[in-house]
């Protein structure tokens, strides 16, 4: 079957409701038809919306501050409804049939579900259906939430091999200082590398229903930039630019892919898998890392948090703590810690070939 080029949009909470947090009628109309014309121009999109918690929490008059996770997730119960109720409308009057999918983090954790997830998104994609995805919110908890949805699209980017990620949101891109505190700030059009320069240029959400602000859109862009994918930051103020985006017009800042990209099992180490454990390793074990590529061997362990099984995935961080790798570890945790007691040094924990290096582990982490 012919593969059609696919683009995931990602939408932010306060792009899609008012004031009052109640859904905006001319917001989503304006996004409905720019997807439709992508549709219609030969595009597969896949739609990520935020905005369940937002709805929700209009819709049942409650006050957004000083809510309980629980509270939050079930106003997301209400709001999700209400939401894919809009877009079933929207997209119905356009010609166009949507179809729902709500993803966890242990659904990219798990080898299965991500093939199964695949799976009905490929169905969905090659039958014409719009998928509509959002984090299941209702059920979700700290480890195996992504909490901001910037992420999860760069996975369900990578997940479908899009050509393209766009994220619409409240301002036109990166600027080089967070226009709320900096009137001076200017956009940023091209990034070509997520470095440190640009890290710091990020700051939180501005609105009170948005999460994790351009940090975590800078996170995503990364996770996009090594499965090959160029990211673009626009404002959802005009979604009708999303066609001019897609033929590569100059919009909003955009993220140029890497010239390193990872295949895919490694992909799924870096950004997919849930760490089970930490190794913590010394000096020369981190050069070894870093700048020989070199597999990781017992020598350099100087510390192992957690228990887990051999063939999990952990994260391998240097004195300090800072994660500078993730791999799938040849031994468990029970026999690392006899493996040191018998200085049985020169065994291979992690081979090279089941090892990702990335300095950019710990904004990805945000
Ligand atoms: N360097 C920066 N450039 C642009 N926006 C920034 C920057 N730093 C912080 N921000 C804030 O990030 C916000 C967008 O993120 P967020 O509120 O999470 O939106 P969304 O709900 O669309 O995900 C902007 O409104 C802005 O206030
Ligand atoms: N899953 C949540 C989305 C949280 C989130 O990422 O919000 P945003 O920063 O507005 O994209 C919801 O639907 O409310």
């Amino acid at each position: 079957m012919e593969q059609h080029r696919r683009i995931v949009i990602k939408i932010g909470s306060s792009s899609l409701t008012n004031r009052e947090k109640l859904l905006d009628e001319y917001k989503l109309k304006a996004l409905a038809s720019a997807v439709a014309k992508l549709f219609n121009q030969g595009w597969q999109p896949i739609l990520v919306s935020s905005g369940a918690v937002a709805a929700g929490l209009g819709h049942l008059g409650w006050n957004c501050t000083h809510l309980t996770m629980p509270e939050r997730q079930a106003a997301a119960a209400v709001g999700q409804g209400l939401l894919m109720e809009k877009y079933n409308e929207l997209f119905q009057s356009l010609g166009i049939k949507v179809g729902q999918i709500l993803l966890t983090r242990a659904d990219f954790a798990d080898r299965k579900r991500y093939l199964n997830a695949r799976n009905t998104l490929n169905v969905l994609l090659n039958r014409h259906v719009l998928p509509i995805v959002n984090e299941n919110d209702t059920v979700t908890f700290a480890e195996i939430r992504f909490g901001d949805n910037d992420t999860l699209s760069a996975l369900v980017a990578g997940l479908v091999e899009a050509e393209l990620l766009i994220l619409l949101t409240d301002i036109d891109g990166l600027y080089n200082g967070d226009p709320r505190k900096d009137p001076n700030a200017k956009l940023i059009p091209v990034v070509q590398h997520i470095d440190d320069s640009i890290i710091k240029l990020a700051g939180d959400s501005g609105s009170t229903v948005g999460t994790g602000g351009m940090k975590t859109k800078l996170a995503a862009a990364r996770i996009a930039a090594r499965s090959g994918i160029r990211t673009v930051v626009a404002s959802a103020k005009e979604p009708s630019i999303l066609s001019g985006i897609a033929t590569g017009e100059k919009l909003g800042t955009s993220f140029e892919p890497s010239d390193h990209t990872l295949r895919s099992r490694k992909q799924w180490i870096a950004y997919g898998s849930i760490t089970r454990g930490t190794l913590l390793i010394d000096k020369g074990a981190v050069k070894a890392l870093t700048e020989r590529h070199k597999s990781l061997l017992a020598v350099g362990i100087i510390g192992i948090k957690g228990d887990f099984t051999a063939g999990s995935v952990v994260s391998v961080a240097d004195e300090q703590g800072v994660v500078l790798a993730k791999g799938i570890t040849n031994l468990s945790s029970e026999d690392l810690r006899l493996v040191n007691k018998n200085t049985r040094h020169g065994l291979e924990v992690i081979n090279r070939d089941w090892l990702v290096c990335e300095r950019g582990f710990s904004i990805c982490q945000m």
